[in-house]
């Protein structure tokens, strides 16, 4: 806290659960002001303080193809028995996209059609706030240069110029946010929206680490944050993204860059090795916990699509180590302890963003199966003509997809594909049922790979139990907010996926009840 801030008598000094006769007190107590006092009467001297419409808009090019031209059924099979998947028509050297990729949707726009694809954007939080604010007219700045520590909002050189030996060559903003935030008028209007989105996440992230310091200690998880209000932000933020987008991005979360980077290399190792290595996991059989393949769907689906991808089933009952492809086994394991991690807290805020209790959507299971997808989108020669991923909605209850820099996901948004771009350390959610699904696909690019890793929260086929059924949430329900969509059992869902495969349509329509 800030001078100002909170109660001036409380005091500070070791967490008593920490001392006994071995480890007496270090540290005397000392209060807020005393201590925040002491920092800004000492400077910093170097010493410690010890403290995606479908069709789209129809000025893109299109590309009609009769698929009753040829006997698209063989084709596929040979492809499929070739098991080399689109990387290992890539290698042979192809120039010309095999006809079983070529879209035969009735029309698809021209995806580099910039007019094609909409100016809108996903909500990103801009940080470059703090630098528009330093490069201002010195007379809008000087409005706020000052060495008042009780002002909520100051800015100046070296806040310890006074004190100081050396000034060190830095300009600085100073924010206090919580616990009682300012007016917002009172925030430099340049960097005003971003300071407050910036603050949420910080909060948030603040909350987790207070939590697992915490733990590190071996205290209570609560012990060291009274702070959970900041929790009801985002809370309102989550609902909002899910209401109006189905999907939201979210940064500051709790997985390591350097575990994203490994799983995304982990999973590339997979696709480039020999096709002979990867052939003993090219199966269609969907009991087994790891396989690779092309395409799915690809007996069913009208069109393939320019991806391979490797499938982990890895909860409720994870495979035997041995089963994971060594050169990926090590990551995936340790990434679904972070993605099982960071499902529950999302499925806490978005049953809080329902209105309902923090457990709620885990006490339905929605946290129990997990089922990690690693995907591989070769550079493809005939971009325009085929697409990574077809549209579709996802099978889960929700998914957190980790895309790489090359980019090419769009979501369906107002009748317009948007596109995600790629943000360093983001992570990709979309939602299902009361929030909305979310229709989204990926483009093909003449670039790459792209890797992306989609880790869809559900059962697989042969896990959990059987007779649960799934439907609206009843605590939902009311005369006014009837049932939309009726029961259904995992394995009816699941199979329904695959008996369909991609064909651009919503997967839950034919739950829908008859109005
Ligand atoms: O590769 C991506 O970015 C998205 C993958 C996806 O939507 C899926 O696997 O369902
Ligand atoms: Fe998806």
């Amino acid at each position: 806290m800030n001078f100002q801030e909170g109660s001036g008598s409380g005091l500070y000094g070791p967490i008593k659960g920490l001392l006994s006769e071995e480890s007496p007190p270090m540290y005397r107590e000392t209060s807020r002001k005393e201590y925040v006092t002491y920092l800004y009467s000492k400077g910093l001297d170097g010493t410690s303080i010890s403290a995606r419409k479908m069709a789209g808009s129809n000025n893109g090019r299109t590309q009609i193809v009769d698929s009753s031209e040829y006997d698209r059924r063989s084709e596929v099979q040979a492809f499929d028995d070739s098991k080399v998947g689109v990387k290992g028509l890539l290698d042979a050297g192809i120039t010309k996209l095999l006809r079983i990729f070529l879209n035969n949707q009735p029309v698809i726009e021209k995806k580099s059609d910039s007019d094609a694809v909409t100016k809108l954007s996903i909500p990103v939080i801009d940080f470059e706030g703090g630098r528009h604010f330093h490069e201002q007219d010195p007379e809008v700045k000087k409005q706020f240069y000052s060495r008042d520590v009780t002002r909520m909002f100051t800015y100046n050189t070296n806040y310890d110029l006074h004190k100081a030996s050396t000034a060190n060559w830095r300009d600085t903003l100073y924010c206090v946010m919580v616990p009682n935030p300012p007016d917002p008028e009172e925030i430099p209007e340049v960097c005003r929206d971003v300071l407050i989105k910036y603050m949420e996440y910080v909060m948030k992230l603040g909350l987790t680490l207070y939590e697992l310091l915490s733990e590190a200690l071996g205290l209570n998880p609560n012990h060291l944050e009274d702070i959970e209000s900041q929790r009801a932000d985002i809370v309102r933020e989550i609902k909002d993204a899910c209401e109006n987008w189905g999907f939201f991005q979210i940064v500051h979360h709790e997985i390591p860059s350097s575990v994203k980077e490994k799983v995304l290399k982990g999973v590339r190792h997979f696709h480039e090795q020999d096709s002979e290595v990867k052939k003993e996991f090219y199966s269609r059989d969907v009991t087994r916990k790891v396989t690779y393949n092309s395409n799915f769907d690809l007996l069913k689906s009208p069109t393939a699509n320019w991806r391979d991808t490797l499938y982990c089933v890895m909860a409720p009952n994870p495979p035997d180590p041995e089963e994971i492809p060594e050169v990926c086994r090590e990551v995936l394991i340790e990434y679904t302890k972070y993605i099982m991690k960071l499902g529950l807290t999302l499925f806490e805020l978005l049953s809080e963003a329902l209105q309902l209790k923090s457990d709620h959507l885990k006490d339905m299971e929605c946290a129990e199966g997990l089922f990690i997808t690693g995907h591989y989108y070769p550079a493809c020669p005939e971009p325009d003509l085929t697409l990574g991923l077809s549209g579709h909605t996802d099978s889960g209850f929700l998914t957190i997809v980790l895309q790489d820099q090359i980019g090419g996901l769009q979501v369906f948004h107002k009748n317009q594909w948007v596109d995600v771009p790629f943000l360093p350390g983001a992570l990709i959610l979309i939602t299902n049922d009361r929030f909305k699904s979310v229709l989204h696909r990926v483009l093909a690019k003449n670039v790459g790979p792209r890797i992306s890793v989609a880790s869809f929260f559900r059962m697989h086929f042969q896990e959990g139990s059987e007779s649960r059924l799934y439907g609206p949430i009843r605590e939902l329900l009311s005369d006014e907010n009837p049932p939309i969509y009726r029961e259904t059992s995992r394995k009816e869902y699941v199979t329904r996926l695959y008996n369909k495969g991609l064909d651009g349509t919503s997967l839950l329509s034919p739950f829908k009840l008859q109005k």
